[in-house]
Formats: structure tokens, sequence, C-alpha cells
């Protein structure tokens, strides 16, 4: 029986990250989770990209450019929607996922949904290094993981 599971080892991998400006504060606690996880599983500074963009509903159109760009093995997206008193909260999650997804699916390369989406301020915190860990360092283990599978495949 054969049985394929990426290993969590980056050997000369590129990595794009793009970050949302929008509650930068979450965000660059997630890019430094993200970063560190990166470089600690192999990946050289070199091989990372970071861009900003305004906010989590431009992180698709950004994606889409670096995915078929040719530059870089997966894209990290990071982030925070905080949902706030109207419905943009809805509109701009469901665009980002929707989005994310089918550039990943059109192009084959991993393409990470490391945005957190949450009701309030306080859980964004608790995700971004905090008492329920870093979601950007999570992304960024998917990512290395995602790169070794697919190159198994
Ligand atoms: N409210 C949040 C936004 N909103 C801004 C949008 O993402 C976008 O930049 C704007 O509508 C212009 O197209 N962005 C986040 O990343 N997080 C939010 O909580
Ligand atoms: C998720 C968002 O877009 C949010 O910040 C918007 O807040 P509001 O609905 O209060 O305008």
């Amino acid at each position: 029986m054969k049985v394929l599971e990426g290993k969590l080892v980056s050997d000369g991998k590129k990595y794009g990250i793009i970050v949302a400006r929008f509650n930068e504060f979450i965000g660059s606690k997630l890019l430094s989770g993200a970063k560190d996880t990166l470089i600690r599983h192999g990946a050289k500074d070199e091989e990372i990209e970071i861009i900003w963009v305004p906010g989590a509903f431009e992180i698709p159109l950004v994606a889409k450019k670096l995915a078929t760009s040719g530059k870089y093995d997966s894209i990290i997206c990071l982030g925070a929607v905080i949902r706030g008193a109207t419905s943009h909260f809805e509109y701009v999650s469901s665009q980002l996922a929707k989005g994310i997804a089918s550039v990943s699916n059109d192009t084959g390369i991993p393409v990470i949904f490391g945005v957190l989406t949450t009701d309030s301020i306080e859980q964004a915190i608790e995700r971004a290094g905090t008492k329920a860990g870093n979601k950007g360092s999570d992304a960024a283990l998917t990512a290395i993981e995602m790169v070794n599978l697919l190159s198994q495949i």
C-alpha cells in the first residue's frame, strides 16, 4: 500500500505571503508567525516574498497574479476580517474564501487560507500568537506540507 503524505520540510521552495493591511495589528502578528515557521522548517529568507494589500477583499486578485507568475510554489494569505455592525463582514469573507479556493483550484498552486474571520477583536488576538496559537504559523505549515505533498504526486 502506498501512502502519500507531505513532509514538513522546505527545500528550495518559494513562498509568496499576501497580508491585508486592514487590522494590521493582527496581520503583522500572523506574518511574524508565518515567516518564523517557514524559516524553522528550512525556507531561506530570500525564498520568501511579502506583499501587502489594502484589505482581505483584495487578496484573491493578487493571489491570482502571483500564482500565475510561475515564481511561487505556494501563496499564503493572511489577515483578519472582524465582524462589525453591518453585513460588510459577510461580503468580504465570502468573496475572500471563494476567491482563494478558485485561484488554488484553477492554477494548481496551493493558496493557503490564513485569514482570520472572527466575531470580535478578542477572538482575533487569541489566534494571532496568544492563547489559541498563531494561525499565520499554521498557514505556513499547511503551505510547506502541501508543496511537499504535491511534489510527490
Ligand atoms: N472590514 C475589513 C476589511 N474591509 C476592507 C475590504 O477588505 C476592502 O479593502 C475594501 O472594501 C475595499 O475594496 N478588510 C479586512 O481585511 N478586514 C476587515 O475586517
Ligand atoms: C468586516 C468589516 O468589513 C468590518 O470592519 C466592517 O465594519 P462595519 O460593518 O461596522 O462597517
